[in-house]
């Protein structure tokens, strides 16, 4: 015998719209509104696939009459009104079904198809989370010098040192790394980089270069190299789009490595500065190979070798910014834009992805492997060793 409990079960395991058995009637089911506020427009075939995407995201089981009601809805708006025999009595769940479907009697299938569509957008809004963690203000570091958060499929990894305009410590290399590596396999659909405060970052924290192990510069210069090829390793191989939120200035690596990002969205306050030249150093992230490719070898050269700094609105026209926002509203602007881009269906997007990354991966880790060389080479110059002995001196702290 069918108990109420194993009803519900089979209800729960094939609400999937996928196989019509029979349907059976819930009592409140026409008590669900019909029209929820779709009035100006009508929805699209294409409205009606995210929908039906949208839902299968959902983390929280919805109840029976929702699902049912989403049942008779979805077929009615793809196959017309039910033209099915009755289910057996005995057969509670498909009876459910063909009850729910065919109380939509002749409701034309453009309607249902609206009420579908505005069914699962209220539920959908209505258990959304709060909007993506904000950057707190300069000053107020909540968590440690790294936060990473995710919400509404969005993985968020934020560089809060932001009275030290979030320059990047050798301990942030590779907590960054662990959380690219956590967020490759969360069920988030993009992950974000952004800084707190003031700046997006002021790429490597200099002072790094101060603190030198017994086996002495050459040693520093090695472990440097090795921590910085698996570093930029880890954004050639993320398998997810990488969207960089510039909130503020950016400088050195935190730049070079935008030319491996999927999405640059800048603040109009933005800047972006590699300033190579005068620290005696070369590119990294990549950037002696994306730069020239994506902004032409001449633009390329007056950013990477004689450390031009360009503001947003320059950045976007080279190519290495997305788009640009107003600072008052960029915050809001790329939050509500990034969490639309959520919606998406997830395989397809990683799909695109895929195929245009696949191509260029094996190119770009050699030129890493390379840029490393150079770079543990200039370590160990004059020229890179008196710049950060003046940053330092300048700032008192040798
Ligand atoms: C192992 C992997 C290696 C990867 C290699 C990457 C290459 C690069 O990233 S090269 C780029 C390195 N970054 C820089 O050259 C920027 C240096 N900083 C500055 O030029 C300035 O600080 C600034 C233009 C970013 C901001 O200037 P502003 O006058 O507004 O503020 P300051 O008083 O200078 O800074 C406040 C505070 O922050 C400290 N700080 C800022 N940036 C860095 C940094 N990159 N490294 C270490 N410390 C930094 C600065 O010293 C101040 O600290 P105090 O308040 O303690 O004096």
């Amino acid at each position: 015998m069918t108990t109420m409990a194993q009803v519900i079960c089979g209800l729960a395991r094939r609400w999937c719209f996928g196989a019509l058995g029979s349907p059976l009637q819930v009592p409140c089911l026409q008590a669900l509104p019909l029209h929820l506020g779709r009035t100006a427009t009508r929805a699209s075939q294409r409205d009606l696939e995210n929908a039906v995407h949208q839902v299968k995201l959902w983390k929280k089981d919805p109840g029976n009459e929702v699902k049912l009601k989403l049942y008779a809805l979805y077929k009615q708006a793809t196959e017309g009104p039910c033209n099915l025999p009755k289910p057996d009595m005995m057969d509670l769940v498909n009876k459910a079904k063909w009850d729910a479907w065919s109380a939509l009697g002749s409701l034309p299938k453009e309607t249902a198809r609206e009420n579908y569509v505005d069914l699962v957008s209220s539920l959908s809004a209505a258990s959304e989370p709060p909007s993506p963690a904000k950057p707190a203000a300069d000053g107020e570091q909540a968590g440690g010098d790294l936060v990473v958060t995710s919400e509404n499929h969005i993985t968020t990894i934020t560089f809060n040192r932001p009275a030290k305009k979030n320059a990047i410590t050798t301990k942030m290399y590779q907590d960054i790394m662990l959380a690219l590596q956590a967020a490759s396999k969360d069920d988030s659909v993009l992950t974000v980089l952004t800084g707190n405060g003031e700046y997006y970052c002021s790429g490597n924290d200099l002072t790094n270069f101060t603190d030198i192990p017994p086996g002495g510069p050459e040693e520093k210069a090695r472990t440097n190299a090795i921590l910085l090829r698996e570093f930029v390793d880890c954004f050639i191989d993320f398998p997810k789009p990488l969207v960089a939120v510039v909130n503020g200035p950016a400088v050195g690596i935190s730049v070079t490595l935008l030319g491996l990002f999927d999405l640059v969205y800048a603040s109009d306050r933005a800047t972006f500065h590699t300033p190579f030249g005068p620290l005696g150093l070369s590119p990294e992230g990549c950037s002696s190979y994306t730069f020239p490719k994506m902004m032409g070898p001449s633009k390329a050269a007056e950013m990477l070798i004689f450390g031009r700094k360009l503001t947003a609105q320059e950045a976007c026209a080279q190519g290495l910014v997305t788009e640009v926002f107003p600072d008052s509203t960029f915050q809001k602007e790329v939050w509500t834009r990034l969490r639309a881009y959520t919606k998406l269906p997830p395989n397809a997007v990683r799909t695109s992805r895929e195929v245009m990354r696949s191509k260029g991966r094996e190119r770009l880790h050699a030129v890493n492997a390379e840029e490393c060389g150079a770079l543990q080479q200039r370590w160990l110059s004059e020229e890179c060793t008196s710049a950060v002995v003046r940053f330092l001196s300048r700032r008192g702290k040798l």
